[in-house]
């Protein structure tokens, strides 16, 4: 198991592939941990270093008390491409994973040499909405929500295999504190005017299905950078690189070509 201590925060990361190959880093989204991408990391191109890692109140990173606000977490993002002596990553940011890797782009353009927003936006949901997602994360806890962000991340059909109990788990086994604390990052954050200036190979993922952060929403974000590309991937919900990693894979390694990535 692979600890970094960052600022006194104990970060759970993993570090895979080749130790001398071109860093690629993946960011996750509310409610799950780095497992996010576990059948996506063997379709990878051979010769990357492949680092993905719990953020701060999920998986087995420490919790601290909320709220969080988006700077503390890219923070976080930072710190721990510094403690890896990473630079020039492609960064693939899921949701709120997306808003990180946004945040992370501004602030340290060195680190990032291209981003992967999926399922992401500049700026996502309402602050009602976020406030009554925190309301409910701790006076109902998570599992009084799990149905209905269950049905966001998910299409039918896979809701009806048996991995779909797994991602249950995932979800509602998540600190409330933590899960709480990413809520109030997301509400305060809107990347509108600093992502407009980003200057960088782009690409949006978005699942046709997506009822957190359907297509038309990532779509805008991304045509906020000149030269970006979009990709929709049919019939997957929030979480495409877990429902269809294949799809994900496909869409994915031609970004990391076509950068020169590998
Ligand atoms: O929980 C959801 O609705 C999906 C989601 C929104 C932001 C994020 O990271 O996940």
């Amino acid at each position: 198991m692979r600890i970094a201590k960052l600022d006194g925060l104990n970060v759970h990361y993993t570090d895979e592939g080749d130790p001398n190959g071109a860093p690629i880093v993946f960011a996750n989204s509310l409610g799950t941990d780095l497992r996010l991408w576990d059948d996506l990391v063997p379709l990878l191109p051979a010769g990357l270093r492949i680092i993905r890692y719990d953020k701060r109140g999920h998986g087995l990173t420490d919790t601290t008390p909320g709220p969080y606000s988006m700077g503390t977490l890219v923070r976080d993002a930072e710190m721990l491409l510094d403690h890896l002596g990473v630079k020039d990553a492609l960064f693939v940011g899921l949701s709120i994973g997306g808003m990180i890797a946004q945040g992370l782009a501004v602030k340290r353009l060195d680190l990032v040499r291209a981003l992967v927003i999926s399922n992401s936006a500049a700026k996502i949901g309402t602050a009602d909405m976020w406030a009554e997602r925190v309301r409910a994360t701790r006076e109902d806890g998570i599992e009084s929500m799990a149905d209905a962000v269950l049905q966001r991340w998910f299409g039918k059909a896979f809701r009806e295999t048996d991995a779909f109990a797994g991602w249950r788990n995932m979800l509602i086994n998540q600190s409330v504190e933590g899960y709480a604390g990413c809520c109030s990052a997301i509400s305060g954050t809107d990347f509108y005017t600093p992502t407009s200036g980003l200057r960088l190979p782009l690409l949006g993922i978005a699942g046709s299905e997506d009822g957190s952060t359907p297509p038309d929403l990532v779509r805008e974000t991304i045509d906020l950078v000149p030269g970006s590309r979009f990709e929709l991937i049919r019939g997957a919900g929030h979480l495409p690189c877990a429902e269809k990693p294949e799809e994900y894979a496909r869409i994915l390694n031609t970004f990391i070509k076509e950068t020169g990535h590998v």
